[in-house]
């Protein structure tokens, strides 16, 4: 998919998402095994030393990051889970322990309990709707992940590895100044390190 730019960046950005929604429909029906298969292809060799680690609770279609989650642990890194307080506001990060139950976020989603101690994670694995190979990543549309990585890396580093099938790459993404790039893209076929 080639990105030509509209004049309008946020429409642009709504329109691709609706096909990437399309697309990852379809890859998660196509590519069975891919969230193993990413798991197995990380060079941990590769990464800056971390000692906490978030993954997500995977939504619909997007790759399932629980493989590479447990193969994270371990490795003995602490596993954390976001949990969305609200539209508007940063993401928090809170321990998960699989033995715990979850509680759905301010979307719905599973996350750990309000009682979970908090995390602050220095390798963060993010979800993906879209990505290109200079790091460009979109997102649900919240501006969640943006918010939180430009906190957590106005604090210290974090490394941020988008996890995605490998069909969801676009030529280019359009690029706004609060876009938070990623460092490195796993898929079910390999590990591309952003320059
Ligand atoms: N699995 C997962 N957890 C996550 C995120 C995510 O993208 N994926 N988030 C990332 O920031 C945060 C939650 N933020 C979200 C913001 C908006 C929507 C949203 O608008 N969803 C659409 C439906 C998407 C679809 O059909 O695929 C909707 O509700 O209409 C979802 C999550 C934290 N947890
Ligand atoms: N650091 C920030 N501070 C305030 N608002 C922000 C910040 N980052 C993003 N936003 C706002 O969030 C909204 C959505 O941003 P964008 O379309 O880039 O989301 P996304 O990266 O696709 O999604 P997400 O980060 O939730 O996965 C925009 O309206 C933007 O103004």
């Amino acid at each position: 998919m080639s990105y030509k730019p509209g004049v309008n960046l946020v429409t642009d950005k709504t329109a691709l998402r609706a096909r990437l929604r399309d697309r990852r429909r379809r890859l998660g029906a196509e590519v069975p095994g891919a969230a193993a298969r990413a798991a197995a292809l990380l060079p941990l060799e590769r990464l800056p030393p971390f000692a906490a680690f978030s993954g997500y609770f995977p939504l619909g279609t997007e790759l399932d990051p629980r493989p590479l989650m447990l193969r994270l642990a371990e490795n003995g890194a602490t596993p954390s889970l976001p949990v969305a307080v609200s539209r508007d506001e940063a993401l928090e990060f809170r321990l998960w322990d699989p033995r715990d139950g979850l509680e759905p976020d301010s979307f719905g989603i599973p996350s750990p309990p309000a009682w979970a101690d908090a995390v602050v994670p220095d390798l963060v694995i993010a979800p993906v709707l879209g990505f290109d190979r200079l790091g460009h990543r979109l997102g649900q549309g919240a501006g969640h992940y943006d918010r939180t990585l430009a906190n957590l890396r106005a604090a210290r580093p974090v490394f941020v590895i988008g996890l995605a099938y490998s069909g969801q790459e676009v030529d280019r993404l359009p690029v706004e100044p609060h876009d938070q790039r990623l460092d490195a893209i796993l898929t079910e076929t390999g590990y591309i390190e952003v320059g």
